[in-house]
């Protein structure tokens, strides 16, 4: 039986850690791939060596871009997760990201589209939401099959600081994250609670805005701890959490950058455009979207980080008249 592939675009800190994370669930045989020369084959190996303690049986490999022939191994890819692109450093912001990665995306599109163009799409590179938006332009590819990663991360970081505050298991805390990945994202109190008890009556209302704060700047918070780039450990397990529900067709309702168009767009008010939102992920990507319904105060929130994600899809429409 043919094992599953997974493609990782970037071996950087992210894709390294994506890989092993990968690895360590068998989810696949993965194939990483990045510009700099004998990094992707030399952890890619780093990787399998490890292998027999996870007693997986997958195959890593590396290829260097800078080789015409390496973006072909990518070809009949199940998911192929993109984390090539620029790292933000303290004091910038991930859109200050978007001219650079935008045209490593651009390339990295153009090699999608020419080997591997009916893979499920997992698209990392910041400002991810832009990026999903560019990876979409750059490959042509039914945007039901791309996503952004974005809500998984947040919502993760979201849910641990709920139950550190309380004491309580990380499990047993649901809570959610939407909009775009950026300053701007609307942790959804409303729909967040410790095993169903709304986390309103847990906390109080300045705790919860602390909380809240800490969420939005969560990204901020490890870069001014590193210095010289950006978080990868949460970062790799929620997008493994993402790779396994497409690979296994597992179905799981997680916020994610999805493209709104249709009723959804309308619903949202934000048509033509990839955000956070929930979702429901399958082999099929994107095989759901939810509605969620906003009080005056939430629809504030979101309105602002709508306008922020068009503002900057924009841009990328700029680009690519040009290009
Ligand atoms: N959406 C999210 O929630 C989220 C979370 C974490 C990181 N990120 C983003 O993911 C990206 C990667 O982060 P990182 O920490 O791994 O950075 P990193 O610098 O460690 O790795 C990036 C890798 O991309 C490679 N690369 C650059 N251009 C390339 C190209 N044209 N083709 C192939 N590979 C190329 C680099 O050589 C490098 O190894 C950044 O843009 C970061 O902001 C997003
Ligand atoms: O903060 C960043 O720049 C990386 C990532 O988007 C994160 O949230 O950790």
């Amino acid at each position: 039986m043919r094992r599953n592939k997974i493609s990782v675009i970037g071996a950087g800190n992210v894709g390294a850690t994506l890989a092993q994370f990968l690895a360590a669930k068998e989810l696949g045989d993965i194939y990483l791939f990045d510009v700099v020369d004998g990094v992707p084959e030399g952890k890619a190996l780093d990787i399998a060596e490890g292998t027999p303690h996870f007693r997986t049986s997958v195959e890593v490999k590396g290829f260097t871009t800078t080789n015409p022939e390496a973006y072909k191994n990518m070809a009949d890819s199940d998911v192929i997760v993109v984390t090539a692109g620029l790292a933000r450093k303290p004091g910038m912001s991930r859109d200050d990201l978007l001219n650079k990665n935008l045209e490593i995306i651009s390339d990295v599109g153009k090699n999608i589209k020419k080997y591997s163009p009916n893979s499920v799409l997992v698209v990392v590179s910041n400002p991810a939401d832009i990026m999903a938006y560019a990876l979409q332009k750059a490959t042509g590819i039914n945007p039901k099959m791309i996503m952004g990663l974005g809500g998984s991360l947040d919502s993760s970081r979201f849910r641990y600081f709920i139950a550190q505050e309380l004491g309580v298991a990380v499990e047993d805390v649901n809570a959610f994250v939407i909009g775009g990945h950026g300053d701007d994202m609307v942790p959804f109190v409303r729909y967040s609670s410790v095993s169903g008890i709304p986390i309103s009556n847990l906390l109080s209302k300045e705790k919860i805005d602390e909380i809240i704060k800490r969420t939005r700047f969560g990204g901020g918070e490890i870069v001014n701890y590193l210095k010289t780039g950006s978080a990868y450990y949460a970062p790799g397990i929620s997008i493994t959490a993402m790779v396994e529900s497409i690979i296994r067709d597992r179905k799981r309702v997680i916020p994610c950058a999805a493209y709104l168009d249709g009723s959804k767009g309308k619903h949202y008010n934000a048509s033509g455009i990839f955000i956070g939102v929930p979702i429901k992920i399958g082999k099929d990507g994107v095989e759901e979207i939810y509605e969620m319904d906003f009080n005056k105060d939430e629809l504030a929130l979101w309105e602002k980080t709508v306008l922020s994600v068009k503002n900057s899809c924009k841009l990328v429409d700029q680009f690519f008249s040009k290009n």
